[in-house]
C-alpha cells in the first residue's frame, strides 16, 4: 500500500452506487496493511448512527463527526493518521477552496486521502466540491448503481418527493437511482 502515500483517491457517483462501500473497503485494506486510518463524516448526515459511516447494505465503520475541514485538520494533528477517509464530502461545511486547500495540505504531508461523495444532486447539477476534486485525484472511480426502472447503469439520484431544497437526508424512501433516459422520461 506504500504506493498510495500522498495520493488522493476519489469515489463518486449516484446514491446506491457503492461509494461508501468502496471507502470502507479501502480503509479496511489500509488497516490490514498496518496503516493508521481515520474515517470522518460531516455532522449533517444523521441518517444512521452518529459515529458511524453506514452503507445501504448496513455495514458500518467508526467515524468521527466533523463540521468542516478545520475539524479534520485538528483531529489529524492530534491522532496522526496515515490515511484519512471522508464520507459524504458534499456535506462538509466551509468553502470548497478551503476544503481543497486542506486536502492538498494532507497530500503534501504524504498522507493518503480517500473521499466519497455524490457527483450530482437530484436535479443533475454537480456538487461543487466533487467537481474540484475529480481532476486532481490520483485515482478516480465513478461508480454506478442499477437504474430501478430499466436495469441499465444509473446516472443520477432521482428524488421521489417534490421537495426542492438541495440537501435532504434520506435513502430509498426519498431517492431512486435512474439512468439518464429514465430520468429524462420522468422529468418530461
Ligand atoms: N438500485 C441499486 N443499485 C445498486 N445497488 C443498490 C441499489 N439499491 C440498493 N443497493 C445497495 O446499495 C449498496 C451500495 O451502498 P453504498 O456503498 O452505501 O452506496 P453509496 O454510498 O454510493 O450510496 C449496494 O451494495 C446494494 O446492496
Ligand atoms: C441526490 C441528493 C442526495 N442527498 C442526500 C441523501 C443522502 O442522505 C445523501 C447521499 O447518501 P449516499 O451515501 O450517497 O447514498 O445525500 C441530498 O441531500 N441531496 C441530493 O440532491
Ligand atoms: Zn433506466
Amino acid at each position: 500500500m506504500h504506493q498510495y502515500r500522498g495520493k488522493l483517491i476519489v469515489h463518486t457517483g449516484s446514491m446506491f452506487s457503492g461509494k461508501t462501500s468502496s471507502l470502507e473497503r479501502d480503509l479496511k485494506r489500509f488497516k490490514i496493511a498496518k496503516y493508521k486510518t481515520i474515517a470522518f463524516k460531516p455532522a449533517i448526515d444523521n441518517r444512521y448512527n452518529k459515529n458511524e459511516i453506514v452503507t445501504h447494505d448496513l455495514t458500518y465503520m467508526n467515524a468521527i463527526l466533523v463540521k468542516n475541514i478545520d475539524d479534520i485538520i485538528e483531529y489529524s494533528k492530534e491522532l496522526k493518521p496515515d490515511v484519512i477517509g471522508i464520507d459524504e464530502i458534499q456535506f462538509l461545511g466551509g468553502s470548497v477552496d478551503k476544503i481543497i486547500e486542506g486536502i492538498n495540505g494532507f497530500l503534501k504531508k504524504n498522507l493518503t486521502v480517500i473521499v466519497a461523495g455524490l457527483d450530482m444532486d437530484f436535479t443533475g447539477k454537480p456538487f461543487e466540491v466533487i467537481k474540484e476534486l475529480m481532476p486532481i485525484a490520483d485515482y478516480l472511480y465513478k461508480h454506478h448503481a442499477v437504474c430501478v426502472r430499466c436495469g441499465a447503469d444509473a446516472w443520477v439520484s432521482n428524488r421521489k418527493s417534490k421537495d426542492k431544497e438541495r440537501i435532504k437526508i434520506g435513502a430509498s424512501d426519498e431517492y431512486e437511482p435512474l439512468c439518464r433516459m429514465c430520468f429524462l422520461k420522468e422529468k418530461r
